[in-house]
């Protein structure tokens, strides 16, 4: 069985395309976990699987290097929006995708696709919907104790979770240090992903990431709304920010009616083959 494979970056957070009506693979979680390897398979942040084509439009699917299934992924959906686009199946620049997390509408800024700009819908701060633990409430800058130290978490679902910590100063070295903990605390029964949040101004933030079955990671767009919204609704910044991330920056604009834009490139890396002889020995 031949199994091709497109390779697309958006602000250095990498991804493998699979489409299921040109491949046959079955992607098993160990399967996935070998695809995305850095040593021992092709290497990502994960796998875009994709497009499913249903009678109210085109589905995507997106899996986490250690083999979970993600709801949403807002550099992902630029990427496959870019691969649509690249690809053939795109007639029109602006079209509906369906994630497990949610409706997002996307819309292709340039005539090579490379700037994409996307409707991600609304944040909920509502427990029950992230999950977070305990009684149904907002989760908004509760007293969280890591690795013996307190922090302020703020927690949210953009269609998939994510806790963010404002900090006066953030790291790599931070974002690795608590990440594991945090991903895998159990306060979060769907585990979650992790923003160090530092505001810089009004209308710029810088984020540090580390993200749910992923780990430490370049950029994220769904982070980059999530971390734009809490600062918004902590009372830090206005409707309109840079957020600026290891990879590069995405722009996130929040409207009045609570809908989340975020807009970023895509880079298309290549395209490939993969060996039938990896495939065997999984
Ligand atoms: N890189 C993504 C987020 C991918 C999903 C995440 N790891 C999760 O499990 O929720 C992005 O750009 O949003």
């Amino acid at each position: 069985m031949t199994v091709d494979f497109y390779k697309y970056h958006a602000l250095g957070n990498d991804y493998i395309i699979l489409d299921p009506n040109k491949t046959a693979l079955s992607l098993t979680a160990e399967i996935i976990r070998l695809l995305c390897h850095r040593h021992f398979g092709i290497g990502s942040d994960g796998i875009l699987y994709g497009p499913f084509f249903q009678e109210n439009g085109i589905h995507l699917r997106i899996l986490n290097p250690d083999g979970s299934e993600a709801e949403k992924s807002g550099n992902g959906i630029r990427m496959f929006a870019r691969y649509l686009f690249d690809t053939g199946y795109l007639k029109d620049s602006s079209f509906d995708l369906f994630t497990p997390g949610g409706k997002v509408s996307v819309e292709i800024l340039d005539a090579r696709a490379s700037l994409i700009k996307v409707n991600m819908g609304a944040a909920t701060f509502n427990s029950t919907a992230i999950p977070v633990a305990g009684p149904a409430r907002e989760v908004i800058a509760e007293p969280l104790t890591v690795l013996d130290r307190a922090y302020a978490i703020t927690c949210l679902s953009v269609g998939n979770p994510h806790c963010v910590i404002p900090l006066p100063n953030i790291s790599r070295e931070l974002a690795e240090q608590l990440g594991p903990v945090i991903e895998n605390h159990p306060l979060f029964p769907n585990r979650i992903n992790l923003q160090l949040l530092k505001v810089l101004d009004r209308s710029t933030i810088q984020i540090e990431i580390w993200e749910r079955g992923a780990g430490y990671t370049l950029a994220s767009g769904s982070s980059s709304c999530a971390a734009a919204s809490a600062a918004y609704r902590l009372g830090l910044i206005d409707r309109n920010v840079t957020v600026i991330m290891p990879g590069g920056t995405l722009h996130i604009a929040i409207t009045a009616a609570g809908d989340i834009y975020m807009t970023g490139p895509v880079t298309a890396v290549y395209q490939g083959t993969l060996s039938e002889t990896l495939l065997s020995r999984s």
